[in-house]
């Protein structure tokens, strides 16, 4: 890297989880490649991860320097569950405790390190607050969509589900019942997910563009009372945790498959399906016929259901998928996701339909965004949330045959969009994070 004159210092912080820390990685890399110093600062476990991204990279080494944040060592946390991907779900709560009690050490770091900027997550109000004591500007980051912190933000303000700004964009019964907050102690609810707006420095970078979400970006800047500066879908392309064997078998297999002809399914890195509902969704592909990659992970591997594939249909996946590459395959013509919002943007950015099973927290609001652009169907769900393998079959079906030419078109065009908003976002942040840095006055040298 040119250190140039200006260059700034940003301090990155994301919330431990991989569909948080490989979006800042994405940004950091972003801000690299535009001379910013970037110092990113999480537990060793996922620091392990970002220096394999960083080694795979294609454009070569990137010169990021990574802090290590210390997490008190609390009964049942050993370091490999300094993370959230693959931790048991009952350990959430103390790895959320774990990382609240590490606000001392990251004071600790922002004194060292002395960046001109901190970029922080939303699940960390304690961080901004850090930096604000310390003289040095925090700004918020959202690695979720403008539209479900839009809706969740509304839900705050005017106390309802039900009266969100668009009718495209409602809750089902179980799904209310479901969103429920994590409940942390000491973090009040408010603070916790609202509050950290008021904390950002004038501006919100969010992972989104306009094309898909400009109204709900509008209606989200509204009520935070910031300015939102869309940062692009921010795609990892070097995610992958390695290729091996069972990887290349796998892609040897999809460039076997015809056009358009492949199911995906993942639900991201820290959701889980019951084994019933693994059994609905193997009844729905044997029904539809429809070729299969199906990553099928479990904390505690009750992944018995699943079922081996035979060996001309599908593909069972147990581990980790090189997500990015099997949405960019030809072969590949739907993707069953939760809808988490990584997930959700690479379907977009690789054009390719989405079949939605969503869970919890933002899955079902972008879910609902996704049915609204008209590249997405739903999968009918019960009272309860259930599903079966019919309805499963029945969505597939909407996507692989009846709305084919739709779905397709339709996604093409907004991935078309994306790539052109793509290629202005990261000019755009430059310039806010110059302007309100504490370096803010000095001319920044532009490429
Ligand atoms: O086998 C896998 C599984 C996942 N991924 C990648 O992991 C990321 C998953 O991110 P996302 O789709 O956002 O899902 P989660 O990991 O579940 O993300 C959490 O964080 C998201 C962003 O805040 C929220 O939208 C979700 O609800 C929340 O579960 C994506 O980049 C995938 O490409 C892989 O590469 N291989």
């Amino acid at each position: 890297m040119n250190s140039k004159h200006g260059e700034l210092r940003v301090l990155m912080f994301p919330w431990l989880a991989h569909g948080h820390v490989f979006p800042f990685l994405e940004l950091a890399k972003g801000l690299v490649k535009k001379h910013f110093h970037v110092y990113l600062c999480s537990t060793s476990i996922n620091l392990d991860s970002v220096r394999n991204s960083l080694n795979n990279d294609n454009d070569g080494h990137i010169p990021i320097e990574l802090v290590e944040l210390p997490l008190p060592s609390l009964p049942d946390l050993p370091p490999h569950y300094h993370t959230t991907k693959n931790i048991p779900p009952h350990l959430m709560p103390t790895l959320m405790k774990a990382f609240q009690m590490s606000a001392p050490a990251f004071s600790g770091i922002i004194a060292d390190v002395k960046p001109d900027l901190l970029i922080y997550d939303g699940f960390q109000p304690w961080a901004a607050r850090a930096a604000a004591a310390q003289g040095i500007p925090p700004v918020l980051f959202c690695t979720s969509g403008s539209t479900s912190l839009a809706f969740f933000h509304h839900h705050h303000t005017h106390k309802s589900w039900d009266t969100f700004p668009s009718d495209a964009i409602r809750l089902k019964e179980h799904e209310k019942r479901a969103m429920i907050a994590i409940k942390v102690e000491n973090v009040d609810d408010g603070d916790f997910i609202f509050g950290i707006f008021k904390l950002s420095c004038e501006i919100v970078l969010i992972k989104s563009y306009r094309a898909f979400e400009g109204k709900y970006m509008d209606y989200l800047s509204s009520l935070c009372e910031r300015k939102l500066v869309p940062t692009g879908p921010l795609i990892a392309h070097g995610d992958d945790e390695g290729v091996d064997d069972q990887d290349l078998e796998m892609m040897r297999w999809l460039g076997e498959r015809e056009e358009g002809s492949t199911l995906y399914i993942s639900f991201g890195s820290e959701n889980y399906v019951s084994k019933e509902q693994m059994v609905e969704i193997a009844k729905g592909l044997e029904v539809s016929g429809v070729n299969f990659i199906w990553v099928a992970r479990s904390p505690v591997g009750d992944d018995a259901a699943v079922p081996e594939g035979r060996r001309e249909k599908g593909v069972v996946v147990r581990g980790w998928a090189p997500q990015a590459a099997i949405l960019g395959h030809r072969s590949v013509g739907g993707f069953m996701t939760h809808c988490g919002w990584s997930s959700v943007t690479e379907s977009v950015y690789y054009g390719v339909p989405m079949v939605a099973v969503a869970f919890k927290a933002d899955q079902p609001v972008n879910a609902r965004l996704a049915v609204e652009a008209g590249i997405g169907v739903e999968v009918e769900r019960g009272e309860d949330g259930g599903f079966d393998g019919e309805g499963v079959a029945r969505a597939i079906n909407e996507v692989f045959v009846e709305g084919r030419e739709g779905f397709r078109r339709r996604v093409g065009e907004l991935r078309e969009k994306m790539k052109v908003e793509e290629e202005e976002a990261m000019n755009q942040v430059v310039e806010e994070l110059s302007r309100i840095s504490n370096k803010g006055r000095r001319q920044y040298t532009k490429d």
